[in-house]
């Protein structure tokens, strides 16, 4: 496939050097100072780029009839806009807040775990997440989405950032630390013990593996698709 990269960063970097192992071209990569560009020359665009620029590299493919992964978080209040973009236009859109398989193993797993704790009134729930120092974005939007599904089964109403427990909210503690790439925690803790669950990524290699994958999976496609149907989890 003919890839754009929109966003040539850490991430950028890393998923050329998996698509091009793939047998991919890279036919142009975009990063803040590129002025002009012909988006409808690409198969296929993958944005990791940061969170004001994403909506408008989406919706510039979308607009153009190329399909586009995401992966930039920290711009998902216009999430529900690109939905209706991209089924105005019968285009093709998949985002993650994290492409690595063990992250959305990780997923199912605290989505399990949660709907196990929901009854036990003395675990209380908190959360942490470690990141470099060059993050811009607090809390990750990997944290976001592990909030988001323990809300699903309990009777947690939203989080809370870096703030202490309360009833109705889950604490997520962000961290920023070197050159961290990604650790997330999920916590119960009671007077007695505590369980955790915890995913610890060693490098970018698997963020960047996944979002190749989910663009070869997305060629020829249209629909507004998760992590979940690339990897046939639901
Ligand atoms: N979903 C996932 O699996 C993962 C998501 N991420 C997310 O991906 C994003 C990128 O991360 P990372 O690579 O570490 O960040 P970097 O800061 O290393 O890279 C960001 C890139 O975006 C470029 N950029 C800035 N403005 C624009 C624009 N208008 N259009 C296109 N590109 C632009 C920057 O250019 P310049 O250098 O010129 O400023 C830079 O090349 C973040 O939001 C991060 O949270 C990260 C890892 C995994
Ligand atoms: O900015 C990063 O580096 C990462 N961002 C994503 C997030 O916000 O969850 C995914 C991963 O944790 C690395």
């Amino acid at each position: 496939m003919k890839i754009a990269l929109l966003g040539y960063g850490r991430m950028g970097k890393t998923i050329e050097k998996i698509a091009l192992q793939r047998g991919h071209k890279i036919i142009f990569k975009v990063d803040e100072n590129t002025k002009e560009y012909d988006i409808k020359t690409a198969d296929v665009a993958i944005d990791f780029s940061i969170p004001s620029a994403a909506f408008n590299n989406i919706s510039n493919c979308l607009n153009n009839d190329v399909p586009v992964i995401s992966g930039t978080t920290g711009w998902l209040d216009k999430y529900p806009a690109v939905t209706k973009l991209c089924n105005k236009k019968d285009g093709g859109f998949i985002y993650a807040s994290n492409f690595s398989l063990g992250v959305n193993i990780f997923f199912e797993l605290n989505e399990q775990l949660a709907k196990m704790m929901h009854q036990l009134e003395e675990y209380n729930i908190s959360m942490e997440e470690i990141h470099h120092t060059k993050k811009l974005d607090a809390p990750s939007g990997t944290a976001i989405t592990l909030a988001n599904g323990i809300i699903k089964h309990t009777n947690k109403k939203s989080w809370n950032l870096n703030v202490t427990n309360s009833d109705s909210q889950i604490p997520i503690i962000a961290k920023r630390i070197d050159d961290v790439p990604g650790t997330h925690t999920v916590a119960y803790n009671s007077e007695v013990d505590s369980i955790e669950i915890k995913h610890t990524a060693h490098n970018r290699s698997g963020f960047a593996l996944g979002a190749v994958i989910a663009a070869e999976w997305l060629y020829g496609k249209t629909g507004v698709f998760t992590m979940k149907d690339v990897l046939g989890l639901k």
